[in-house]
């Protein structure tokens, strides 16, 4: 069996940061794992070096889950973003190890293809109506059948998921947070129409999303359902800040529009409630903050019993070694939504070479034993860590709000 003989912690900056470990086994066999956790990233670095590392040293790398069980229950302080981005490092690594040894690809070792491909979804986004509907028909043109559609809010000078690139939204965008202005009266008054133009310019055969980004309460949140159920959504997501997790019952007393949330959760313990009483249609957690491959499985298991369809974050913080890992599982589990596919810069591409891709709309891991995804040391070092905040937000008399 491989015994882990070393690990090392890379953290590099190709136009944003990245955290990957990378595990090397006595066989000479190495998987790695993301770690990036947008504006804390040097916290799971540390977390990791300081602490996990010399518990794995000597371990048999084949023991993924004991080895789970002790970074999560020996830790005494569970869960938690930093901790469970940890994990999920050790875990992604530890089954790219298992898929190298095994000469399979990870989706092989869970279960196998569920599925032809995974459908993904690209981020459409404008400062205004118009532009967010003309970069959904370019969407639309490259065959992807899931938009998620942002557009600007008039009166704001700046709105969640509108960036300045089509392609590439990376909101970590200064070095200490730039501060934002939020008006949740002059954004509900302009996401229906939003929906009006969107429909009557794509039509029907596509799946519209949106992202409230965790801003509204639940009674706006249902007045937000019920003013878009016309357009049919795929989803509004992060409705509302999810620490409450009984809030949604006062959502879904007044909407049918489906609900999407997950993607800052870190265990399964943040979505149990959620999954249980079907307060939501999809489970956003990922494979790099909720735990890893390991994990995931456990939350997509809960959800199946509840009608609950995962529709994994993917967003440019999670590196392309966490997108791999999404992809096979993505193409592995029963209750599978949607995946979240906002593209990597080519220089994000050239550090992490990777064998999944993208075809009209759908995306497959490929076929290369573990994950199929390596990360170019010699160039990741070209790419010094620089740090970068996310923005925070405030109401328009400068009360602190969620961003
Ligand atoms: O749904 C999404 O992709 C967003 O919520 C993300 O862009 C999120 O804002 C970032 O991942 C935060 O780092
Ligand atoms: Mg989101």
């Amino acid at each position: 069996m491989p015994k882990i003989k070393n690990a090392r912690i890379i953290v590099t900056c190709p136009g944003r940061n990245f955290v990957t470990l990378k595990i090397e086994t006595d066989q000479g066999v190495y998987g790695i794992g993301d770690a990036t956790l947008n504006g804390r990233e040097l916290a799971v670095a540390s977390y990791l070096a300081d602490h996990v590392v010399p518990l794995l040293i000597g371990r048999d790398a084949h023991r993924i889950e004991d080895i789970w069980q002790y970074l999560y229950k020996g830790a005494y302080w569970r869960r938690g973003p930093v901790t469970m981005t940890a994990i999920a490092a050790v875990d992604m690594a530890l089954w790219d190890i298992k898929g190298k040894v095994a000469g399979l690809p990870l989706y092989q070792l869970l279960g196998g293809a569920s599925r032809d491909g995974v459908m993904v979804y690209g981020h459409a986004n404008g400062a205004s109506v118009e532009e967010a509907v003309d970069a959904a028909l370019v969407y639309q043109s490259e065959g992807y059948r899931a938009i998620r559609i942002q557009a600007g809010v008039p009166g704001l000078a700046s709105t969640y998921g509108v960036s300045k690139d089509r392609y590439f939204y990376e909101p970590a965008d200064a070095d200490l947070p730039s501060e934002n202005l939020w008006s949740t009266e002059k954004y509900l008054r302009s996401v229906p129409a939003l929906f009006d133009k969107a429909r009557e310019a794509l039509g029907w055969d596509v799946h519209l999303l949106h992202d409230a980004h965790h801003r509204l309460t639940p009674i706006e949140a249902g007045r937000l359902g019920k003013d878009l159920e016309p357009y049919r959504p795929f989803w509004l997501e992060d409705a509302v800040q999810a620490e409450n997790q009984d809030s949604f019952r006062l959502i879904r007393q007044h909407t049918t529009t489906p609900l999407a949330v997950g993607e800052i959760f870190s265990s399964i313990w943040d979505a149990r409630q959620l999954i249980e009483e079907q307060l939501i249609d999809y489970i956003r957690a990922t494979v790099v903050h909720a735990g890893g491959i390991t994990h995931l499985r456990r939350i997509a298991n809960l959800a199946d019993l509840h009608n609950v369809r995962t529709g994994c974050h993917g967003a440019t913080d999670l590196s392309p070694v966490a997108m791999a890992a999404a992809l096979h599982f993505d193409l592995s589990v029963p209750n599978f939504g949607v995946q979240e596919y906002m593209r990597h810069t080519p220089e994000t591409d050239t550090v992490f070479p990777h064998a999944y891709s993208f075809d009209r709309g759908m995306m497959h891991p490929g076929d290369k034993p573990g994950l199929g995804v390596e990360i170019d040391e010699a160039l990741a070092a070209q790419y010094p860590y620089k740090r970068a905040y996310l923005p925070v937000n405030r109401l328009e008399d400068g009360t602190m709000f969620s961003w």
